[in-house]
């Protein structure tokens, strides 16, 4: 039996590609099975402050019948990864009844989970969360939306430069995003057949790396190397990674700018490094088809736990199916960090990439 209910969908944290196809799913599934009203909340807890609601319909951005969401890069709902929430939290509590809403679907990161779930614990919202970053850094999924997006992003950036590096006998270093974490720089410093793959979670030593530079040199007259550094990575002795004494580096110190100085430093045969920051590049671009599956699936799900009246769960992909598990659960373990002793960590060594000093 249908009962009639009006779901909000939020979009909160760093975009990523396939946070359109979410929305997607929600919609059709909400208005299709359920014959639910949907609406879309603008910038997240912003919106929900200043009591915003757009209404959602499964055509609705559709142009002769072409619908967009599904390969749509960004969220069309627009998002947030700052602000003042905390200030407002009794107005955005008070948002939820103002909105008329029966439930929230949230499609964010940890932090942003994080945020919506104290504000549901303490206004009693129906939330439902869809995990999302290209940082894979939320726990108890194996898979968070736009996370293999970035994989390919960045892989088709090593394969490029691969090229380049070995036309002139460089050592092309590569800093990616993933904030605290090494899941993006991992995967994707394997599938690109990276040299040197650098990691928060792995402290590693200049000296591990020029090593590695000279042996991949002298025993395989292999000139050239890529070395994947994730934006978080850090030194065995616990210094900070960035040393602002250096002139060329910017205040917040690229980490990519400084192991290229370091290299030149430490190394005893002369190096020409070439530094690349990918930067945003890595959350834009058309959601790979892995993206648009997870994400169709887990809109779905999120639509059926509005209808069972479960109340802050998060739909999770785990052992290639799409479950529950409880948020507060998954906030207490994240962000989740790569395992150093884990398979993808021992596969990396196994080829002899230098994955940092990981003690045995
Ligand atoms: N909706 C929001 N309102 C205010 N601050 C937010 C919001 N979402 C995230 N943040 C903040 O932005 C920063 C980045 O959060 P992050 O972990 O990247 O979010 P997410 O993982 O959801 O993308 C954190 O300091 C977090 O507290
Ligand atoms: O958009 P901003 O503020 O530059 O954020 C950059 C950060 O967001 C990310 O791209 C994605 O992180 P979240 O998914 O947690 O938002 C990080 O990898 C990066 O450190
Ligand atoms: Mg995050």
């Amino acid at each position: 039996m249908k009962t009639q209910k009006r779901i909000g969908i939020l979009t909160s944290g760093g975009d990523c590609p396939g946070l359109n196809a979410v929305i997607r799913a929600v919609v059709s599934h909400a208005t299709l099975t359920y014959d639910w009203e949907v609406i879309g909340i603008p910038y997240a807890t912003q919106g929900l402050l200043e009591q915003k609601a757009i209404a959602l319909s499964r055509h609705g951005l559709d142009l002769r019948g072409i619908d967009p969401l599904l390969s749509m890069g960004g969220t069309i709902l627009g998002s947030i990864n700052k602000g003042n929430t905390l200030e407002h939290a009794d107005e955005i509590i008070a948002s939820y009844q103002a909105l008329a809403l029966d439930a929230l679907i949230a499609v964010g990161g940890d932090g942003s989970l994080s945020i919506l779930n104290d504000l549901a614990c303490r206004g009693n919202w129906q939330l439902v969360a869809v995990p999302k970053t290209i940082d894979n850094d939320v726990a108890l999924t194996e898979r968070s939306i736009g996370f293999d997006t970035a994989v390919n992003t960045i892989t088709d950036a090593l394969n490029r430069l691969t090229f380049t590096a070995a036309s002139h006998d460089r050592v092309m270093i590569v800093e990616v995003m993933g904030r605290s974490t090494g899941h993006l720089a991992l995967h994707a410093g394997i599938a690109g057949g990276a040299d040197v793959i650098l990691l928060p979670e792995i402290p590693y030593s200049i000296q591990g790396v020029c090593r590695t530079l000279a042996e991949l040199r002298d025993r395989w007259a292999h000139k050239f190397a890529i070395v994947v550094v994730a934006e978080g990575a850090k030194t065995t002795n616990e210094v900070l990674s960035c040393d602002p004494a250096l002139p060329s580096l910017t205040p917040q110190c690229g980490i990519g700018q400084y192991i290229a100085e370091q290299i030149s430093r430490y190394s005893t045969m002369p190096i020409d490094t070439r530094v690349s920051v990918l930067g945003h590049i890595q959350r834009g671009g058309i959601p790979s088809a892995l993206d648009r599956l997870v994400a169709t699936t887990f809109g779905k799900a999120a639509v059926d736990l509005v209808a069972q009246g479960q109340l802050r769960q998060m739909v999770a992909w785990q052992n290639g199916r799409v479950v529950a598990v409880p948020l507060a659960e998954v906030l207490a373990h994240s962000p989740l960090p790569v395992d150093p002793n884990g398979y993808l960590v021992k596969t990396a060594q196994a080829l002899g990439i230098y994955v940092g000093d990981v003690l045995a």
